[in-house]
């Protein structure tokens, strides 16, 4: 069962539409749920996704410098500590057991579709304000927890993507989501008030998230291109 991820982002997530499926759905997610996913197009995502985790690990350093209290400060810094001391190692032994080292990782060329997405999220922050930033990023933090809460119901010891899965619906990083819930939620109530749907900025960061939905999609469907 997924967690409570606050009240802010269901409503994202539902006035998205068919969009949030489409992602958390997308023939990779199911790929890895019935085992049936390329291994070469894990890996290929794999290390594509190193590369993001270090760009977005990078947005919520911004985060930090465009937070209005000490507390999001908190949490925004508690993010980039997941990211670079906790989710990444997934990466890197997946890879290593593969034989990329991490320097490899770290030099790999960027593909489009990650450039998109990571750089999409940090003009978000830079053009736009602290919400803005929050509203990008959110879809990512979300998304892969209710991904690993829905596939870790299928997960069994010799599932060839157990440690994949097992990773997001894991208690850190279900943590994680639901920290990021109750940031995303003060953070609305304290920059749009208490009926936050009938402010201009509402429209604004809805919009924001649904396009970093749109770019989460781009990235499954760059993953599936490497099976190829
Ligand atoms: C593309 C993407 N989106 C989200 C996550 C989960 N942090 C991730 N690792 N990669």
């Amino acid at each position: 069962m997924t967690a409570y991820y606050g009240t802010t982002f269901p409503r994202l997530r539902d006035a998205a539409g068919e969009v949030w499926q489409d992602y958390t759905h997308h023939a990779f997610v199911e790929g890895i749920r019935d085992g049936s996913l390329p291994r070469k197009a894990f890996l290929g995502y794999l290390v594509q996704d190193y590369i993001f985790l270090i760009h977005f690990s990078r947005a919520w350093a911004l985060a930090v410098t465009k937070a209005d209290t000490l507390e999001e400060m908190r949490a925004c810094a508690s993010s980039v500590d997941v990211l670079v001391n906790g989710e990444i190692s997934l990466h890197v032994k997946t890879c290593a057991a593969a034989g990329l080292s991490e320097q490899e990782l770290f030099t790999a060329a960027e593909h489009p579709a990650n450039l998109a997405y990571t750089r999409y999220v940090m003009d978000a922050g830079h053009s736009g304000n602290f919400l803005d930033l929050i509203a990008a990023l959110a879809p990512c933090v979300m998304g892969y927890g209710e991904i690993g809460a829905r596939l870790a119901a299928d997960v069994h010891a010799d599932h060839p993507y157990a440690d994949w899965i097992n990773t997001y619906a894991g208690d850190d990083y279900q943590q994680a989501c639901c920290n990021a819930g109750v940031l995303f939620d003060g953070a609305v109530e304290r920059r749009l008030g208490e009926a936050p749907e009938t402010t201009p900025g509402w429209g604004r960061i809805s919009q924001r998230f649904a396009t970093a939905t749109r770019l989460e999609v781009a990235f499954w469907d760059m993953g599936m291109s490497f099976g190829d």
